[in-house]
């Protein structure tokens, strides 16, 4: 029996994740937690098992830290990026540790427009996860090929080199999210097919047991981002391989996310 089989069933609670990237400042995500809350108020129970996380610009998160627990929201937040340092003569860079003050639950590294605009190699994503890691925030870690990649791999060499790289320093049993995010669907109107994000977030998985072990692969939620809406959701979360999405885009507008958060409503699972 393979070592797959050997692991019970694991649930993973779906995670929907709106990672905001440089839009709106701290005034404007107080009115848009507060309209997301509003709007989700009487839906609870079409997503009562699913797990929604924001990730706002650094300046906005001690707002959002006030607004989540003086109105005790279902509603988890995170950073977009963190340093590899503790403390120090960093300028302009955010410790883990910082974020875990404000009651972070998440942090976001190895996003491709940090990778890509900001030069960010496999070897300071690793820190970066492992900087968060050991502030005990869940590393959100994203990986994906270019449209140039594709031309020269498989679809799956890439992101699956980055996740090794980025996974250098985890072992069995610790927490992490990875987003499959092919950066030829960022922002491009035109997002994967479910068929391609499976295949390639089925071999993610076996990445995680390679370097964890089979038990952490199973609980590890594995989403996939680009060009996530309302209305191609449904076949990402139908497949067995992905747990949730990274919304870009889509996560700006207060109505199109609840629709994402409410995906079960626009069909059966
Ligand atoms: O972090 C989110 C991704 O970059 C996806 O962005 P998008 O939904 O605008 O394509």
């Amino acid at each position: 029996m393979s070592d797959a089989a050997n692991v019970t069933a694991t649930v993973r609670t779906p995670l929907i994740a709106g990672n905001w990237k440089m839009n709106f400042d701290h005034l404007q995500a107080i009115a848009f937690v507060q309209k997301l809350a509003w709007t989700l108020k009487d839906a609870a129970h079409d997503y009562d098992d699913v797990e929604v996380a924001i990730f706002p610009p650094f300046t906005d998160l001690r707002s959002v830290q006030t607004l989540v627990q003086a109105d005790k929201l279902e509603l988890k937040y995170g950073g977009q990026d963190v340093s590899t340092h503790v403390s120090g003569a960093y300028t302009g860079e955010i410790s883990a540790q910082f974020l875990k003050k404000l009651d972070c639950d998440y942090a976001i590294v190895g996003h491709s427009e940090r990778r890509y605009r900001h030069v960010e190699s496999d070897e300071t994503v690793a820190a970066k996860a492992k900087a968060a890691r050991d502030a005990e925030l869940v590393p959100l870690i994203c990986v994906g090929e270019t449209a140039k990649d594709l031309e020269r791999h498989e679809p799956s060499a890439v992101p699956a080199n980055q996740l090794r790289g980025a996974l250098i320093d985890f072992k069995a049993g610790d927490d992490f999210v990875v987003a499959y995010e092919p950066v030829w669907a960022i922002g491009a109107g035109a997002a994967a097919t479910p068929e391609q994000a499976q295949n390639v977030a089925s071999v993610l998985r076996r990445v995680v047991a390679q370097a964890t072990d089979e038990a952490t692969a199973q609980k590890t939620r594995i989403l996939y981002g680009g060009s996530v809406k309302a209305d191609n959701i449904v076949g990402f979360m139908k497949s067995p391989d992905i747990d949730g999405v990274l919304v870009g885009g889509a996560s700006l507008d207060v109505e199109g996310f609840a629709s994402i958060v409410r995906y079960k409503k626009h069909a059966t699972f």
